[in-house]
């Protein structure tokens, strides 16, 4: 068995949190395993002036710590389930899906503010954000943020911007979460498939002794749903489709969220069944929701 491993991570501090939660519980789970974190800039951090469905979408952010895992300059990689491209490659399977995190999103107000006036101007890059944002907010208009957490709270201080909408999930590994003002339930805005769900990956067939203390069986029922719910729709990483599902017991219910390009409309329903059948409810549910319009 393996003593010394290394995490690759991007170079942003969630990211960096995120591998530290990951190796924390892995040398928990294996004394006498150490783990190193190997940081590095992807081209989705470096290129900050174009919107990512300009520059190429999510696989952006993972295609430098693809290549570090398969010439073996890392042993894992940990990756916010929902920035990672829904093809994954063969050889890099995702080897374990962490226990989740608060799936939902929050408002997050300029400093000095009290309440978002009419009017007011609301930071995101994210369309399933906005779209769902806007029925809540009919008055406010929305404007690209774009950059890590740090980086849009900088903007929301100093830049035109009111608010900001961000992963509750990620405010709380960074200990920010005093700076909500207001947590969006599930149904006021549906998540983005997979938020709050680290996806720890790893080299096809290799054994990382600890991996079953970090892989949390209702977080994969959850993760094959949403990215199920996701790719019937080809939803790649542009269009604002969202997908949340929860399980209770052998139960999972899935909220899905289809957007419809021709006409602007947006649809949202809720299928439940056996957990097992996770992909299959969820693809039914994508297409009735498909079927609407
Ligand atoms: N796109 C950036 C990103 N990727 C994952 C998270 C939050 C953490 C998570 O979903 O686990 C965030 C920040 C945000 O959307 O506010």
């Amino acid at each position: 068995m393996r003593t010394h491993l290394k995490i690759g991570s991007r170079e942003s501090a969630l990211a960096v949190r995120q591998a530290q939660i990951v190796k924390e519980a892995l040398e928990k789970a294996s004394p006498g395993l150490t783990i190193e974190i190997v940081t590095m800039k992807t081209t989705g951090d470096k290129i900050l002036h174009k919107s990512l469905e300009k520059i190429g979408g999510k696989g952006l952010f993972v295609k430098e710590l693809d290549r570090a895992l398969l010439n073996g300059d890392i042993d894992l990689s940990v990756h916010s389930l929902k920035d990672m491209p829904m093809e994954i490659p063969k050889e890099l399977p995702v080897i374990a899906y962490t226990k989740r995190e608060d799936p939902r999103d929050a408002l997050i107000l300029k400093p000095g503010i009290q309440d978002l006036k009419e009017g007011g101007i609301i930071g995101s890059s994210s369309r399933r954000r906005s779209l769902q944002a806007g029925k809540l907010y009919p008055k406010c208009s929305f404007k690209n943020i774009r950059g890590n957490v740090q980086t849009r709270l900088f903007k929301l201080e100093h830049e035109e911007y009111d608010a900001t909408i961000l992963a509750l999930a990620g405010l709380k590994r960074l200990g920010m979460e005093g700076l909500v003002s207001r947590i969006f339930s599930v149904d006021e805005m549906i998540p983005s498939a997979g938020q709050g769900i680290l996806a720890v990956q790893g080299r096809k067939g290799e054994k990382i002794p600890g991996i079953e203390a970090v892989d949390c069986s209702d977080s994969r029922f959850a993760a094959k749903a949403e990215r199920g719910f996701v790719r019937y729709l080809n939803g790649g990483c542009t269009s604002p489709v969202a997908a949340y599902a929860e399980t209770s017991g052998n139960e999972i219910r899935i909220r899905g969220l289809y957007y419809h390009e021709e006409t602007g409309q947006f649809e949202a329903g809720m299928i439940s069944g056996e957990k097992h059948k996770g992909e299959i409810l969820a693809e039914r549910l994508a297409r009735s929701l498909k079927g609407r319009f």
